[in-house]
């Protein structure tokens, strides 16, 4: 849901979205000039269809959603009625988005889990779509789609497309329309526009826009000049449908002369689906055209009939899209941020677009050095990258213009208004506020109560920000825990009741005797991360035997510093750090007000008994109530060890649907394999 929309917000923002999406058709569409990339529209696309899903009594009568393509009043060529709707197609970017598709057919038509139901898979080739209609195996009448309804005719145009018969062969329904994909392969695109260019002509973005221009012609003189492709993928009017299945009706059209995708395959279940998509993946960049993706239908006609089409697509075919690594937009703003340590951060505010199958709004910008770099400056178009779960990067700056100069990065920082410097020979600028800088103390406040740290419930980013207005987070942290000295000062100011109020100060007293290293993490202190702050305390046990070895470290105590070293994980960059904290006046009295509030009990790692302790364990498929992280966490809690693949040492799975070849190889060594159901009574067995 998008809960910080209101609905006067979302209606604005549904009308916006709505003439920049039917400006974008047409210019894709009827133009063949498109003005932002694909990522960006799809960007535009999903973020109307959030919306859209969080505020269903909002959707407008000219929806995006529901459109195909574009209208074609203003085309010279003339105008065909299509006899049965051409369609657009749903998409999907995610290995569980195609789950959940399988899921929801499986649920319309009421079939059983285990039921078996097949799919076609073939590749999505990046062309635009085209009805052809033969009677008596004759080709009547070409025409492009349109919006669906209505679309152009271009039979003079397709005359010199060799790879559109003009009779088909064998055994053809009396009336027959062909539905598939004119297209440009990318030796003959390249060529095309090395020709354009010699000549002085338009030089076309991508190969669907080359042969959606080339097809679109009023003179077929000039399709005739460029060498399109085409293959079949569908059908629509008919007399008669041979065959009963997807699968074997494109094999018919095959027979018949029409040249057909060679990367057609049928499939039995989602796993053989997803392995396809990522067969023809790994080769795309080397087939001869451009392809975005994969498509996948339900292969029983009978069935296609009965889940017939929602909106403006058929609701038994989806398309699995590669999702674009990079993608261009615009870099609207940039602002700067100012973290925990006062080092300033420039963020990227960018015009919304699909990178890597989500949706990015922000980019970091890295530091002074990377703006210089690149030469940013508000307004440029840039290239953006994502792959896999990376944070997204700009990778490029279409707009560079060396004679102009970079965004200008601050020398004050931009919350307290303090100097800001970058020490000698760093890359990053800091605040010089210390203490006295808001964005300072917020920043360490909310790590504090952090889940990773001493996770506050309820004492939440605007809270903090209420209390520090107020003066009551004055002395940092261990102000936390004197927060109930106010009390009646809260009960009755906007938005707090009693009730509210006291579970916020139940929860602070709860965290009277933390876990030692997450009050060390919470702390704050440079290089000294979660998993360091473990370290330390398992080999010191007591927060005041490591302070007491850190400093001794700091004044040159070799067995000091030998004692901290020889902690797996620990190095210089920690010791150094952990010196630099203590010899901080402020940070001491920090520690000493805090320690007087709170009293962790001595640290030790514990391991609970279980049936798993000292076991295997690998985890597998899709998990539905817990992430993968969590239940790698509960079987290290459990004393078992979580392995990411299944060897002999094996000794139980926990598979979730789609496990595919972990299964099989389980199955093999005879390894006992569990359901999460299962998983969650062995962790609520021992009390977790
Ligand atoms: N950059 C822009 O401004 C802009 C504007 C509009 C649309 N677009 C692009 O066009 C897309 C939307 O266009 P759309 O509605 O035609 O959807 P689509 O192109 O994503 O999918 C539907 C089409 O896929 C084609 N297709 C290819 N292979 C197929 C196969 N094997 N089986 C069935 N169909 C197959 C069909 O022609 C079908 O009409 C967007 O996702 C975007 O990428 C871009
Ligand atoms: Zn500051």
């Amino acid at each position: 849901m998008i809960p910080s929309v209101s609905e006067a917000e979302a209606a604005n923002e549904l009308m916006r979205l709505a003439k920049a999406i039917a400006r974008h058709n047409r210019l894709y569409h009827a133009e063949d000039a498109p003005e932002i990339s694909d990522a960006e529209y799809d960007a535009l696309v999903r973020r109307n269809a959030e919306l859209e899903a969080a505020f269903p009594h909002l959707v407008r009568a000219d929806s995006p959603s529901r459109g195909v393509g574009h209208e074609v009043a203003a085309s010279p060529l003339s105008k065909v009625r299509h006899e049965v709707r051409m369609m657009s197609l749903d998409n999907a970017f995610s290995d569980a988005e195609v789950e959940e598709f399988v899921a929801r057919i499986r649920r319309f038509l009421a079939l059983p889990g285990d039921a078996p139901i097949a799919f076609t898979a073939e590749d999505k080739i990046d062309g635009l779509s085209c009805s052809l209609r033969y009677e008596g195996g004759v080709l009547v009448r070409a025409a492009t789609r349109g919006d669906g309804e209505v679309g152009e005719d271009v039979t003079a145009n397709v005359a010199h497309i060799p790879d559109i018969p003009q009779k088909l062969r064998g055994q053809v329904p009396a009336v027959f329309e062909v539905r598939g994909e004119v297209y440009m392969a990318k030796d003959d695109f390249a060529a095309l526009n090395v020709a354009q260019h010699e000549a002085g002509g338009k030089i076309f973005a991508t190969p669907r826009n080359a042969a959606a221009g080339s097809l679109r012609q009023k003179d077929a003189g000039i399709t005739a000049q460029r060498r399109l492709r085409f293959w079949a993928h569908g059908w629509g009017a008919t007399s008669d449908l041979p065959e009963p299945g997807q699968f074997a009706m494109v094999k018919r059209m095959e027979s018949w002369g029409l040249p057909v995708s060679p990367d057609l395959v049928l499939c039995r279940s989602v796993a053989e689906m997803l392995g396809h998509y990522r067969d023809i993946g790994r080769r795309r960049a080397s087939l001869p055209y451009d392809i975005d993706g994969v498509v996948y239908k339900v292969d029983d006609l009978a069935l296609q009939r009965r889940l017939g089409a929602v909106g403006k697509a058929p609701r038994w075919a989806l398309a699995h899209k590669f999702p674009a690594e990079q993608a261009e937009t615009t870099l609207e703003k940039i602002d700067i941020q100012v973290g925990r340590t006062g080092k300033l951060t420039p963020v990227g505010r960018l015009s919304p677009v699909l990178v890597g199958g989500v949706t990015v709004v922000n980019v970091t910008l890295h530091n002074r050095d990377e703006i210089a770099r690149l030469g940013l400056r508000e307004g440029d178009r840039i290239v953006v990258q994502r792959a896999g779960d990376v944070i997204p990067q700009v990778v490029e700056n279409l707009t560079r213009d060396e004679r102009r100069p970079a965004f200008e990065f601050p020398g004050h920082c931009p919350v307290c208004g303090s100097e800001a410097v970058a020490e000698e020979g760093e890359v990053d600028v800091r605040c010089t506020g210390g203490l006295v800088c808001k964005a300072q103390q917020f920043e360490r406040l909310r790590h504090f109560v952090s889940r990773g740290a001493l996770d506050i419930e309820g004492l939440g980013e605007k809270t903090i920000a209420e209390f520090m207005e107020l003066g009551w987070l004055d002395k940092g942290p261990p102000d936390i825990f004197r927060l109930k000295l106010h009390r009646s000062d809260l009960i009755g100011r906007d938005g707090w009741q009693e009730r509210s109020v006291d579970n916020l100060l139940a929860a602070i007293e709860s965290k009277r005797s933390p876990d030692a290293a997450r009050l060390l993490f919470g702390l704050g202190i440079r290089h000294v991360g979660a998993v360091t702050a473990r370290d330390l305390m398992k080999r010191f046990h007591e927060l005041p035997v490591l302070r007491s070895t850190a400093q001794d470290a700091a004044r040159g105590d070799p067995a000091a510093l030998g004692e901290l070293t020889s902690i797996e994980g620990v190095g210089p960059a920690v010791v150094e750090a952990l010196g630099d904290f203590f010899h901080e006046e402020h940070n001491r009295a920090v520690w000493d007000d805090l320690l007087q509030e709170v009293a962790p009990p001595r640290y030790e790692v514990q391991t609970l008994e279980s049936a798993v302790s000292g076991k295997t364990v690998v985890f597998t498929g899709k998990l539905e109530t817990i992430s993968r992280d969590e239940a790698k966490a509960q079987a290290e809690r459990l004393g078992a060890k979580a392995a990411g693949s299944v060897s002999a040492k094996t000794d139980l799975i926990v598979a979730g649907p789609g496990a595919g070849s972990k299964l099989k190889k389980a199955a093999e060594l005879g390894i006992e394999v569990i359901d999460e159901a299962a998983w969650a009574e062995i962790v609520a067995s021992v009390g977790q």
